[in-house]
């Protein structure tokens, strides 16, 4: 049973605080960016590498700090991922954030996260997030891949139209839902 709530949220109207510069401080910013490309976030580590250097060259709303993680850091956050290669430097960081009500995601450690990066399909406005409850990051990456090749490239068409039909509907919200399921029955309907 997997009872983590998914949600998507608009980084853009947040501000992101990533600890660490590491691999997996690069593999989170990237993750951040690709999703959010305005989201606002700044990466605090004494060691940065050049590829999220380089990322955040061309990116104003990134900024880094170089040096360790201090409390202050939290302020003014909304959202906080935890990667430093340092364990006990990383529960004392989240329990910092838990005293200030912040969600933190601990990348080593689930047991400390308040929430998990997912696995993520995209095509066009269409995003499919995967999580397998943190059993196997690697199956979420693989299903990811399937699920691109499996859904059709003609989806955003799809989805222009139907947002054309929803703009159009005029009536109740009872009619307008009869009027959308019907439309797209097709899609669910089996076959003979
Ligand atoms: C719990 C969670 C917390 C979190 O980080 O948010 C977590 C935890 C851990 N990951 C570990 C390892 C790996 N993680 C990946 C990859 C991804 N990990 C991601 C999410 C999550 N990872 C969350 C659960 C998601 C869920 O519910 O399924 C993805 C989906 C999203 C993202 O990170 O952006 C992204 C794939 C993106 C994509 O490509 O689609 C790979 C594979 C690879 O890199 O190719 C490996 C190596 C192989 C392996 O172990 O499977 C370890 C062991 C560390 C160690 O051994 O030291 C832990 C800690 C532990 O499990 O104890
Ligand atoms: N969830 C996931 O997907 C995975 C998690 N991990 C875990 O993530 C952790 C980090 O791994 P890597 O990025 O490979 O390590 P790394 O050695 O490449 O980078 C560590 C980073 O943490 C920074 N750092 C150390 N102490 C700090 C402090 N006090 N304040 C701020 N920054 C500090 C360093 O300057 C460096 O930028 C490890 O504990 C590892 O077990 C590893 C693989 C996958």
């Amino acid at each position: 049973m997997n009872n983590l709530f998914p949600i998507f949220l608009k980084l853009e109207n947040l501000h992101t605080l990533i600890v660490g510069g590491g691999y997996v401080g690069l593999e989170k910013i990237t993750a951040v960016i690709n999703n959010s490309p305005e989201a606002k976030v700044t990466l605090v580590a004494p060691e940065i590498g050049t590829e999220i250097r380089e990322i955040a060259v061309s990116n104003s709303l990134i900024t880094l700090v170089e040096r360790k993680f201090e409390e202050t850091d939290l302020e003014a956050k909304d959202l906080v991922i935890v990667a430093t290669n340092d364990r006990v430097e990383n529960e004392r960081i989240k329990a910092l954030a838990a005293g200030r009500h912040l969600l933190c995601n601990v990348a080593d450690t689930p047991a400390h996260c308040d929430f998990y990066l997912s696995s993520v399909v995209q095509k066009g406005n269409l995003k499919v997030a995967i999580s397998t409850n943190g059993m196997s990051p690697t199956m979420a990456k693989r299903l990811k891949e399937v699920l691109n090749e499996a859904l059709p490239e003609n989806l955003e068409v799809a989805m222009e139209q139907l947002k054309a039909v929803r703009d159009m509907l005029k009536g109740d919200f009872a009619h307008k839902v009869d009027e959308l399921n019907r439309i797209t029955s097709v899609l669910v309907d089996k076959k003979n």
